[in-house]
């Protein structure tokens, strides 16, 4: 029988309670006094002997109400904590100081694969990975936060918090580790990484040769296998890599990508491959997870992977051949569960015979290959991407231009784009940029000038050029006034933003032939 006895500040009460019972030869479990109400617990008691219990209770001078409870505050609060850790989807294990297990939570029994059976009490040295970290703690009372840890035997990569738990006296007494697998870290990389999902749909195209890259590209996605591709600089080498993974049974884990061009290579070997802590100078404390092991269940997009070392490249055929990467520094191998999607605009078969590509190398990157055409080699595509990029850079800015003038297209379409379409798009937006009215107008393509995007300088017709100075100078001018008047609806305010006076505004759109009614 368990019940809760309110009172009115009554002293003596326990004793008065207890007489009671052991009058009664009745066995007393527990008793709790928390401000004015006494909980009692005593061994089970059949009905008319529990009734009896409670009238007489209530007999006792300042008694306000006695009711039967289903369990005891201490065994509740002990519940209701037990609910909160095994609730939690970190690993909580608690230790005394000599290391012996006071509390371990259900998270912690499945991500360290302990056994079913009582260990409570046990010394954890045999049942967890960083038993070195628990005694370090346990000697010195030092935490440590976010340590990694790699179990041999279950070949997982654990996060780890050791912190020391001392008493009221400052006395330390046990400690308590926080424990996360490397998976769950992932997830939340992945989390505040994410991108906008990239899908077959965004790929925008007219062509022919492009319908039927799509359509290969949907096919390979199924599979695991390692996909190169091919093509110039902004041709939408990373575009296809994405929407490929996201069409792939990985799309719910990684895609991650990384430009082997952008990263020295020595630093491009740990990024890839991680390090094992100490490994050399300047390494982080605990070591470093590489991207193979980041994107694991996913997909790894190694850009411009013409670009890296021939000793890299050798390392990363280890990989491919093995499944298996070893971090800098350390001795075992970590098998990994990675589609490595390469991608290049150089020409790796003369890279081959020159040896500064290995052969081997490039036949394992290339199990499928996927070459993706120059912007200027399917003009068929030109408008239709022009129409898209000019939608997309008009919602961006929030401007009403929503067409592009017949001459304007021509101008684009007879242009060789030699920075593909990204170049397309930086053109489309600043045409968007600049355009007056609610249409791109040819003087509104300004091409780039000196650009030597494949290599080649790509020189601009004498058509793109203005005839001098001045009349670039004027071209601007009547830019930024029309862009102007599309947010200041009348000349004052127009005048005022532009920091003219009332009749230098009017004057200047009449010589520019600009008025508010178009
Ligand atoms: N067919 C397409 N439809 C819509 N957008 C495209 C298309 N192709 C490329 N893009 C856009 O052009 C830009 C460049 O594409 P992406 O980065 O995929 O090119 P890349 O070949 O990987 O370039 P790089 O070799 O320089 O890394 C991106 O903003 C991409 O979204």
């Amino acid at each position: 029988m368990k019940l809760q006895i309110e009172n009115r500040d009554r002293h003596g009460l326990v004793y008065d309670i207890a007489q009671i019972i052991l009058k009664n030869g009745i066995n007393i479990v527990s008793m709790e006094v928390i401000k004015n109400i006494t909980y009692l617990e005593t061994a089970a008691l059949p009905c008319d002997k529990e009734k009896f219990i409670i009238k007489e209770i209530k007999k006792l001078s300042n008694i306000t109400e006695v009711k039967k409870i289903a369990l005891m505050p201490r065994y509740k609060q002990y519940q209701q904590m037990q609910i909160v850790f095994n609730t939690i989807s970190e690993g909580v294990i608690a230790t005394d100081k000599e290391g012996n297990a006071a509390y371990i939570n259900k998270a912690a029994r499945q991500l360290l694969h302990l056994p079913e059976s009582n260990i409570i009490g046990k010394n954890v040295q045999k049942l967890v990975p960083f038993y070195g970290l628990l005694k370090k703690t346990l000697c010195t009372g030092n935490s440590f936060l976010n340590h990694e840890v790699f179990s041999r035997e279950s070949n997982v990569h654990y996060l780890v918090n050791v912190q020391p738990v001392f008493d009221e006296t400052g006395e330390l007494f046990g400690c308590i580790a926080l424990i996360r697998s490397i998976d769950a870290v992932r997830k939340i990389y992945q989390k505040l990484t994410a991108q906008p999902v990239t899908n077959f749909d965004d790929i925008i195209y007219q062509s022919d040769i492009m319908h039927l890259l799509v359509k290969n590209a949907r096919q390979y996605a199924g599979s695991a296998s390692t996909i190169l591709i091919r093509g110039e600089t902004g041709c939408g080498k990373e575009l296809f890599a994405r929407a490929i993974h996201n069409a792939s049974p990985r799309l719910n884990n990684m895609f991650l990508a990384i430009n082997c061009t952008a990263i020295p290579d020595t630093l491009l070997e740990s990024e890839l491959f991680g390090y094992e802590e100490g490994s050399f100078t300047g390494a982080s404390k605990g070591g470093k997870l590489g991207l193979f092991e980041l994107a694991g269940g996913g997909t790894l997009f190694l850009d411009e992977i013409g670009d890296i070392s021939f000793a890299l490249q050798a390392k990363l055929l280890r990989v491919l051949q093995e499944h298996t990467v070893r971090r800098i520094g350390a001795t075992e191998e970590i098998p990994i569960d990675v589609r490595i999607i390469a991608a290049t605009n150089r020409d790796l078969e003369h890279m081959m015979q020159t040896e500064s590509f290995r052969s081997d190398l490039y036949y394992r990157l290339n199990v499928i290959p996927l070459y993706l055409p120059a912007l200027r080699e399917r003009r068929e595509d030109i408008e239709v991407l022009a129409r898209h990029l000019m939608k997309k850079a008009a919602a961006s800015i929030n401007t009403a231009i929503s067409d592009i003038d017949g001459a304007a297209m021509k101008k684009l379409m007879n242009y060789d784009f030699p920075g593909n379409i990204r170049e397309l798009g930086n053109i489309i937006e600043r045409a968007v940029n600049i355009a007056a009215g609610s249409k791109i107008m040819a003087e509104d393509i300004v091409f780039d000038f000196n650009r030597t995007a494949t290599g080649r300088q790509h020189a601009q017709t004498n058509e793109e050029l203005p005839e001098n100075l001045e009349a670039a100078m004027q071209l601007t001018e009547r830019n930024i006034i029309g862009r102007a008047m599309r947010k200041y609806k009348t000349s004052r305010k127009l005048g005022a933003a532009l920091g003219l006076s009332h009749t230098s505004i009017l004057r200047k759109m009449k010589k520019y032939k600009l008025s508010f009614e178009e």
